[in-house]
């Protein structure tokens, strides 16, 4: 056996030797080619070429693959091995691939292949190709030196769930700063989704850590490269919660290769298309006032803001009033230039609803406007007299501006405020509340998606600001009203909305149910898919938090760990003196081995600002992240629980678990939730006085409550 595993690391040794060195050459002897900074339209293109292609060598040269199969194609004599890397590379001398792009066809073998049956097939342009397996092999390399080889499957061999000891080593590692790809250990269910259609409108239900924002950042590079002939980066568009999280997950697309995707949040880019026209209310506020402890909150129904302006019933409400709005747009009265001298209401009608109908209403306002005038121009120029001539040139401009005053030229702003101003139709106190706020021509974040329904009525969408492909993360946030509007900016619909309805802390806002966002799209252009194996944390975490899930009363889907164990989750109950010493001392404990991302998680920002204060302190450099964050540093970081949602630390330590802070609601326990299923190897709870309910009398096999600091 050894011998074996000796001769194979030999093997592989060689190959990487042949591998580095041909990509070595390759990038030196491009870089000999002076790079092109001139106007010619055909050599900017090359270089535009050569430039793709030094980027890709170079993320080769650091990592040239990371797997092996070898695979014999039915009717071929020997099983070929083929690498498979983050990026394809041909040897020029033979022609032949050196390394597979893990985005080809083929290389779906390497991730759908589980072993059990030695045959596999894949789809190719020409067909099914169908075959037998040999050889399932993972390689570590780093910086070209060979680290590990591990065979996943021999033909023949025991094959002792091996690719799981693989998956397992990866998920051990600690975490930086970053989200990593995982394209050398994407997960069966993962590729189908990865590798799905592209007009389809995916929606994902995953558990708190089944690689949902990971697998859609693989499955943007997967398009990329799948349909580059009709797709382009610059296209795509990646929705997240916030700005924070966005520079977390940056690492991620530069790592496979892929640039050029547009991301950010839902408000961000909103404002961005109503020209900043409008100012958001607070966030941070909205936030304080949904997360305030027990009584303090409001009540929680369909008739709370965000639900009942995110809904599809207030999507066509705005609808009809736009429909309306256009229908009487035209004066019904004719325009009478002078005495005797009239333009027909009925040719300007026609000129606005036939003939210009394919405009949105902004443009064929301009359009219908220039027509009237040429017309007038032209009943002038009948008048000979140059004075009386313009005299009633004087005349009939006063006039045409009155009559115009009845086409009103309305932002979408005006039109939105005038909607709530003359509503008598709609619930009183969301009335209320909105012509409050829009006198200081403030909105609230549910406003945007309607805002922008009436843009794109009143302004149309220009072909620029149209999506190739859409991701919504963190979509259980999103209302369908959002969706709908998205929908409409997106060719082929194609989505990948994902979220978990167990994280639905948010629920003032977003989704109840996936089905409210499935019942947008028709039945052939829909998939739905559930991931519900959990990658992150250790399963000592994750059946500790399916315990404080299952205590919200709702039924919801429970995470199922991969067999990764770690230490047991700490749960211990401190006196009111010994809070902040505890904290300090436990955090003290946690960065003393090998975490390198640690984070401290309160209830409330207030608590958090406290919290941060005591530990900055007693010496030690933590990082406040607050609501308007905009960069993730790393390290300690002292956090409220609704903002870790899409997080993730080595270590979590969560302060107040008490019955105060946490009470026995769903909204609590899925605030509870996230906050633990943050922790990849350890996570431990402090409180004072009573214990939450979500966490009394559990069962002692779940957690210790020693902290041994
Ligand atoms: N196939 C995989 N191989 C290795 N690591 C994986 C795999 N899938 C997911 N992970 C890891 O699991 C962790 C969770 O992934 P990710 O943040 O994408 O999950 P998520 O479903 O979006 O989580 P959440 O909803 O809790 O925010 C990450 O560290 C990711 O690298």
């Amino acid at each position: 056996m050894e011998a074996e595993i000796q001769s194979a690391y030999q093997e592989e040794l060689q190959q990487l030797e042949k591998a580095a060195a041909e990509i070595d050459r390759q990038l030196q002897s491009l870089e000999t080619i002076p790079r092109y900074y001139g106007d010619d339209l055909t050599e900017q293109a090359l270089e535009n070429i050569r430039e793709a292609r030094r980027h890709n060598l170079q993320i080769a040269g650091v990592e040239p693959y990371f797997g092996r199969l070898d695979f014999q194609e039915a009717g071929v004599d020997a099983p070929q091995p083929l690498y498979i890397g983050k990026v394809g590379v041909e040897d020029e001398q033979t022609g032949q691939l050196l390394v597979i792009d893990w985005r080809a066809p083929v290389a779906s073998m390497f991730y759908s292949f589980t072993g059990g049956d030695e045959t596999a097939s894949y789809d190719s342009p020409e067909g099914l190709i169908e075959g037998l397996i040999y050889l399932k092999r993972n390689l570590v390399i780093r910086k070209q030196i060979l680290q590990r080889v591990v065979d996943a499957y021999v033909k023949g061999g025991d094959n002792l769930d091996v690719a799981d000891e693989f998956l397992l080593y990866r998920l051990g590692e600690n975490k930086d700063n970053r989200l990593r790809d995982i394209v050398s250990t994407i997960q069966a269910e993962q590729d189908k989704i990865i590798r799905s259609a592209k007009n389809t409108a995916l929606v994902i239900q995953g558990v708190a850590g089944s690689g949902k924002t990971t697998v859609a950042l693989h499955r943007l590079a997967y398009l990329l490269y799948q349909y580059r002939e009709n797709i382009r980066a610059e296209k795509m568009i990646i929705f997240a919660p916030n700005s924070m999280f966005l520079d977390y997950i940056s690492g991620v697309l530069p790592e496979l290769g892929v640039g050029g995707i547009q991301q950010t949040t839902f408000s961000d880019w909103a404002l961005d298309l109503l020209e900043r026209d409008v100012e958001l209310a607070d966030p941070a506020e909205r936030l304080a006032t949904w997360f305030a402890i027990g009584p303090k909150r409001p009540v929680l129904d369909e008739n709370a803001p965000g639900r009942w302006k995110g809904s599809m019933r207030f999507y066509r409400y705005v609808e009809e009033r736009l429909d309306a709005f256009e229908q009487n747009y035209v004066p019904q009265r004719s325009f009478e230039a002078w005495d005797g001298h009239v333009l027909d209401a009925t040719t300007v009608q026609e000129w606005f609803h036939t003939e210009y109908k394919h405009y949105p209403i902004a443009k064929r306002r301009e359009r219908v406007t220039g027509r009237i005038k040429r017309w007038l121009e032209m009943e002038l120029e009948q008048v000979w007299d140059g004075m009386q001539r313009k005299e009633l040139k004087k005349k009939a401009n006063a006039r045409l501006r009155s009559y115009l005053k009845g086409m009103p030229d309305l932002t979408p702003f005006a039109f939105y405020k005038k909607l709530f101003s003359e509503a008598t139709d709609l619930p009183e106190a969301i009335v209320k509340a909105s012509n409050k706020l829009f006198k200081k021509k403030i909105v609230d974040l549910e406003d945007l998606a309607p805002l922008l329904l009436i843009r794109n009525r009143l302004q149309g969408i220009d072909s620029a600001q149209m999506f190739d492909h859409v991701v919504i993360d963190e979509a259980q946030d999103f209302s369908p009203f959002q969706v709908a509007l998205l929908k409409n900016q997106t060719r082929g619909n194609s989505f990948s909305i994902l979220g978990d309805l167990s994280q639905g802390i948010h629920a003032y806002q977003g989704v109840h149910s996936w089905q409210e966002f499935l019942d947008l799209f028709a039945e052939e252009e829909q998939a739905y898919f559930q991931l519900e194996r959990s990658y992150r944390s250790t399963t000592e975490i994750i059946n500790f938090a399916n315990v404080v899930l299952e205590r919200s009363q709702q039924a919801l889907t429970l995470a199922v760990p991969v067999f990764r164990s770690g230490e047991k989750v700490r749960v211990a109950q401190v006196a009111a003196q010994d809070r902040l010493p505890t904290v300090i001392a436990a955090v003290q404990r946690l960065q003393s081995g090998t975490h390198s991302t640690v984070a401290v998680v309160a209830r409330t920002e207030e608590e958090s600002r406290e919290l941060h204060a005591a530990l900055l302190q007693a010496g030690l450099a933590a990082t406040l992240i607050h609501s308007k964050q905009r960069e993730y540093k790393g390290g300690l970081s002292v956090l409220p629980v609704y903002l870790t949602k899409g997080l993730e630390f080595d270590a979590v330590l969560i302060t107040d678990v008490d019955e105060q802070h946490y009470e026995l609601s769903p909204q609590d326990a899925k605030l509870l939730y996230v906050g633990c299923t943050r922790a990849l190897h350890e996570l431990w709870l402090l409180y004072e006085g009573a214990p939450s309910p979500l966490i009394a009398d559990l069962d002692e096999e779940l957690y210790a409550s020693e902290l041994e600091i």
